[in-house]
């Protein structure tokens, strides 16, 4: 698996954000996105995730039969959770698990992975904010994706959970799949590459 981008650009609302950005990622490799506030990282991801257009240049991707686009082939963790606060956890992450359409882990499982097993019969509204921020998380784990698109992932978190969040990447990166992650914090990608935005 190869995804690239070459000469990259990103504007919103009409303004460029950031221009000239390349990367290169193959199975298994991860990259570190920082700059300061407003530097375009969410937006280098949304673009990645095929949520907004490219302003220019362009993105590159081994299409599979199982993922024919790039944008079938991400889980895209925003700064929003995702999750509809009605529903329990567990209904939540089981549409995801129908709606992502690629199965991986059963529910439960997932829940266990992220220190929150037996509590998906909880309503997700009540859950504490790092909890939610861990189901979120859950959500990687209940559908195959190879390539995680990860927008400030451990905000919230404590530090046991930021640890187990930083062995699930291991773990997809040593399956061969890929971690774009966003932050201000440090992340404990081993290896990884980096990418600092908003630098000229
Ligand atoms: N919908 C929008 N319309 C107009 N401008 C926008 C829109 N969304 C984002 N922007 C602007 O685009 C720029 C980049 O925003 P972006 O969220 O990508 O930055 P960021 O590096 O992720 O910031 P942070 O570290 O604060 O999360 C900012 O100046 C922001 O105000």
């Amino acid at each position: 698996m190869r995804l690239s981008a070459e000469e990259l650009s990103g504007e919103r609302g009409g303004e460029m954000v950031f221009s000239d950005v390349s990367f290169a990622l193959c199975a298994g490799d991860a990259l570190v996105v920082s700059g300061p506030n407003g530097s375009g990282k969410s937006t280098l991801l949304r673009i990645v995730a095929g949520l907004l257009p490219a302003a220019g240049g362009r993105l590159s991707f081994d299409a599979t039969e199982s993922f024919p686009t790039l944008a079938s082939a991400c889980h895209y963790l925003g700064h929003q959770n995702a999750m509809k606060t009605a529903l329990t956890v567990a209904e939540n992450l089981g549409f995801w698990r129908d709606f992502l359409g690629t199965p991986l882990n059963p529910v439960d499982d997932a829940l266990e992975q992220v220190g929150l097993g037996g509590l998906g019969h909880l309503p997700y509204a009540v859950l504490s904010t790092g909890q939610k921020r861990r189901a979120a998380i859950a959500r990687l784990l209940v559908a195959h994706r190879p390539v995680w698109l990860l927008d400030e992932p451990t905000a919230g978190l404590d530090a046991a959970s930021e640890a187990r969040f930083g062995e699930l990447m291991a773990a997809h990166r040593r399956d061969g799949g890929i971690v774009i992650g966003a932050t201000h914090l440090p992340l404990g990608l081993e290896g990884a590459g980096e990418l600092r935005m908003g630098e000229t």
